[in-house]
């Protein structure tokens, strides 16, 4: 191996040593250079850096970005490195950001130039140069095969002329008619009809937009326009929705049957046969997929399609662009695909953003005269003349944003926050800030122990605009915030007896009380990172006698499962909490994870291989959950972690009532919403 490129992979070995780079990056560029001794140590750099970004959810490297802004597109050194206290002294001589500083990106892209390493598409190298983009082969397939699947039905025939009257008879029955001129028309009706054009839908919005309730009205139109049989009698379409957790599941699971129950069906025929024919049930993806043990695979692929025509998936902004192409790898060509999901919320764990990129439009909706003609005709709505552009391309045609939120009402801070933070509206949020809102409190935790000890223990009711006194809204009534002493009270309270149906309800009744309160962090180490963080909780409440511990196993500890267990049937994002139930006369230790249906599943804490303790979260955990006390706490120090995304995600975690907890006086916050996710990728 020449030394030049000898001495790249001792840099590289250098920088996994101090826990910058992961080994399998290191791994893969080894195994380049192993390859093709000659390789450019700049190319040897960029593979390790293009695997690097996929660690950190990018699909490719885009060289010319990495250079305009090292520090930021590579996160190097990480968050995780300074904050485990590692001295200058400790830290690299060289930087990946001193090693590109002077390099050209032309130069750069030049050294990429190797026939046995990167290739420009068809064949087997290693890496792939599409455009400006670096990717790692498997991720450029997985890219095309998810382009190929939604361009195919974006592009699928259109409805025919004569289905126009039946579509906008169920449109009017569904929705009512069309709004008078020149007022917002209904978006929710948009989507529907628009997701009956073609083959393929993207509904997106923010919480309590109606992004169930539309589906669910869709699901009810395209059952209507289903083919019948020579009596008459209604063929019902296969359809199935899927979430990408089993939290996103169960979430999906509990509305939707609401949903379905209330869909005004009155003006159609066989509305009783209508209403049967949407499912109610919600899988996780892996579920619907089928995997095959011990390997990557499904059972369900293009050789094995999945029997379906219509394929609802939730929550799409969490499916990784792996998970994505395994999806629609599993769809026949005929499958109707839609997806939902919140563009604004953070993407994937997994590498991904695809669903942000798809979503990209969303806001302009750029609809062009041909759709805004056809929306008209099936649904007597006017596009605004904001939202139409005839060089649209034909994908936006088929997303549709929905705009108006049906939970959060005018005056809701939570509402008006989490817009504010969306548009990066600093201005916005101290004055929201300044005024005060009953749902809202800011906690300043620079020099205040005593503020989290009370936000932990009790939810701070005293931090919140109205003092945290309950409230009636249209909903209902909105009981007062509570902290973690709510759910812990209900444990200590114990089942009404030691017969098992009684503590399967009193287990439930804790895990149900859980979800009243939950702290969420942007990060993992430091102070204020969810480590240290479910540390002090679990001293405090063992302090405070809540707890009979506060390390290892003990009653009241909430747990998150971090691997999905196939044998227990958990997934990753579970989360039990510890009880202690009367076995055979002896008091003993077992998980309670909720089960489907109001039930509880047990589980002995010694089969609980990956868990951690999750009195606090990331914020990327959160995802697909909700809580009535949301409290997010900032680090204690700017992160590049804390984007506008992240704050997004977590205020619209809350239901009710949200904390904003941290050092306020730094301008974290503000920095954090001016600071959009960089995500790369070359999707659409
Ligand atoms: N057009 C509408 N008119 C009146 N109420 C509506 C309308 N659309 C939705 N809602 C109500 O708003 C609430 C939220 O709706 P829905 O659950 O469909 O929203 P979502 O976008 O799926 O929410 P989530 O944030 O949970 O994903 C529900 O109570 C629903 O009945």
């Amino acid at each position: 191996m020449p030394d030049r490129a000898r001495e790249c992979l001792q840099q590289l070995r250098v920088w996994v040593d101090a826990g910058w780079l992961r080994e399998l990056d290191f791994v893969f560029a080894a195994f380049l250079a192993r390859e093709s001794p000659d390789a450019d140590p700049l190319l040897l750099l960029a593979a390790a850096l293009a695997s690097h970004q996929l660690g950190r959810g990018h699909v490719c490297l885009e060289p010319a970005a990495v250079l305009k802004d090292p520090a930021l597109v590579l996160a190097l050194p990480p968050e995780r490195a300074e904050e485990a206290g590692r001295h200058a002294d400790a830290a690299p001589a060289k930087t990946p950001v001193e090693w590109l500083s002077g390099l050209a990106p032309a130069a750069w892209v030049a050294a990429l130039s190797n026939e046995r390493l990167v290739g420009s598409g068809a064949g087997d190298t290693p890496l792939v140069l599409a455009g400006s983009r670096l990717y790692l082969r498997r991720y450029w397939q997985y890219e095309q095969t998810v382009r190929a699947a939604i361009e195919q039905r974006v592009a699928a025939e259109p409805l025919d002329a004569s289905t126009a009257g039946s579509l906008r008879q169920a449109l009017d029955a569904l929705f009512g008619p069309a709004a008078s001129a020149g007022g917002e028309p209904d978006w929710q009706k948009i989507a529907c009809a628009l997701a009956v054009r073609s083959h393929f839908g993207i509904v997106t919005g923010g919480p309590g937009t109606g992004k169930t309730t539309t589906v669910v009205k869709l699901l009810a139109v395209l059952q209507h326009l289903a083919p019948r049989d020579a009596q008459g009698k209604l063929r019902p379409l296969r359809i199935r929705l899927a979430a990408p957790t089993g939290k996103a599941a169960a979430r999906l699971n509990e509305s939707i049957a609401g949903a379905v129950k209330d869909l005004p069906l009155g003006g159609l025929p066989d509305a009783q046969a209508l209403r049967e024919a949407i499912p109610t049930e919600v899988t996780t993806v892996h579920r619907l997929l089928v995997p095959v043990p011990g390997t990557r695979r499904f059972r369900h692929d293009a050789r094995n399609p999945l029997p379906l025509d219509v394929l609802v998936l939730d929550e799409a902004s969490m499916v990784g662009l792996e998970a994505m192409a395994a999806v629609v790898a599993a769809l026949a060509p005929r499958t109707r695909l839609v997806l939902l999901g919140d563009k604004d919320q953070l993407a994937s764990v997994e590498a991904g953003g695809l669903f942000g990129q798809l979503c990209r439009w969303a806001d302009a909706g750029r609809y062009t005269a041909a759709t805004r003609d056809w929306v008209y005709t099936v649904s007597g709505e006017a596009i605004p003349p904001a939202q139409a552009d005839d060089a649209g391309r034909p994908l936006d045609q088929c997303v549709v944003k929905l705009r108006k939120s049906w939970r959060f009402g005018e005056g809701s801070g939570i509402g008006q926050l989490a817009q504010a933070v969306n548009e990066g509206d600093v201005k916005r949020i101290q004055e929201i800030r300044s005024k005060g809102r009953a749902d809202l409190a800011w906690l300043d935790l620079a020099n205040s122990e005593a503020g989290l000890r009370r936000l932990v223990l009790e939810g701070g009711p005293e931090f919140f605009g109205g003092r945290g006194q309950g409230r009636l809204e249209s909903s209902g009534v909105v009981a007062p915030p509570v902290g973690l002493s709510h759910y812990l009270g209900v444990m200590n309270r114990g089942p009404r007896s030691d017969a098992q149906e009684d503590i399967d309800t009193w287990a439930r009744g804790v895990l149900d009380a859980s979800l009243s309160f939950q702290l969420l962090c942007a990060v993992r180490g430091g102070r204020h990172g969810v480590e240290r963080l479910n540390e002090r909780i679990a001293d405090l409440l063992h302090a405070e006698g809540l707890v009979a511990a506060a390390q290892g196993w003990f009653a009241g500890r909430p747990v998150m499962v971090t691997h999905n267990d196939y044998t227990l049937g958990l997934m990753n994002g579970d989360i039990g909490i510890a009880l202690q139930v009367p076995e055979q006369g002896k008091p003993m230790l077992r998980v309670a994870f909720p089960a489907n249906g109001g039930g509880v599943r047990w589980v002995l804490p010694s089969r609980l291989e990956s868990v951690e303790t999750a009195f606090a979260m990331t914020v990327h955990k959160s995802q697909g959950s909700e809580f009535v006390h949301t409290a997010l706490v900032l680090p204690d120090r700017p992160s590049p972690v804390l984007t506008r995304e992240l704050v997004y995600t977590a205020v619209t975690r809350a239901k009710s009532w949200f904390t904003l907890a941290g050092p306020l006086k730094d301008g974290l916050l503000e920095q954090a919403v001016q600071r959009p996710t960089l995500r790369a990728g070359g999707l659409f």
